[in-house]
């Protein structure tokens, strides 16, 4: 008999690069460089995607969306989430809810929040109140801390439906 619930964990993290869009959690957030990547960079959305893959047992986000694949060159991250969605629909596992933090030293992302919660919710096809989201510096230690990059955690509850 399969597990009645699936949790599964992701981590992210993509530097900064000048002449680059910020994508957080599908929204674009102003700022004077965005995150480098062979997607549009979304450190948020691909540690979530990873979670909710982790949870079925299933590879990361690699696997399915090669970094070496010219036809996936800027995707929109919010596709890669919808996908393993997807992945969980076709095991029978719906998301029950989804945890996340952000460590950014920069910008400012406290306006943002409501907004990626509302995008993140729409691809996982739940509810915003089942979507907890934080930003929070690295106080200035280490190469976070000096605003190289934006890192994100995320974790997922799968429910059998
Ligand atoms: N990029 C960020 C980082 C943090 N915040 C908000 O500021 C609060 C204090 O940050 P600490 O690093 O001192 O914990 C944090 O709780 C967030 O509300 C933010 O908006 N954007
Ligand atoms: C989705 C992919 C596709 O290239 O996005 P990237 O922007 O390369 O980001 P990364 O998190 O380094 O690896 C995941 C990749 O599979």
């Amino acid at each position: 008999m399969s597990a009645p619930f699936k949790i599964g964990t992701g981590y992210d993290i993509h530097r900064f690069a000048p002449g680059r869009r910020l994508v957080l959690g599908g929204v674009e957030i102003p700022s004077d460089e965005g995150l480098d990547g062979h997607s549009d960079a979304d450190c948020l959305t691909h540690a979530l995607a990873d979670a909710v893959l982790g949870a079925l047992g299933l590879p990361d986000i690699g696997h399915f969306f090669p970094n070496d694949d010219p036809d996936i060159e800027g995707i929109d991250s919010q596709k890669i989430l919808q996908k393993s969605v997807q992945e969980a629909d076709r095991r029978g596992y719906k998301v029950g809810n989804v945890d996340l933090a952000i460590i950014a030293e920069k910008p400012k992302l406290a306006p943002h929040i409501d907004s990626m919660k509302a995008v993140l919710a729409e691809s996982l096809e739940i509810e915003p109140d089942c979507v907890g989201l934080k930003a929070t510096t690295n106080e200035k230690i280490g190469d976070l801390g000096r605003a190289m990059g934006i890192a994100a955690h995320a974790v997922c509850l799968l429910i059998k439906k």
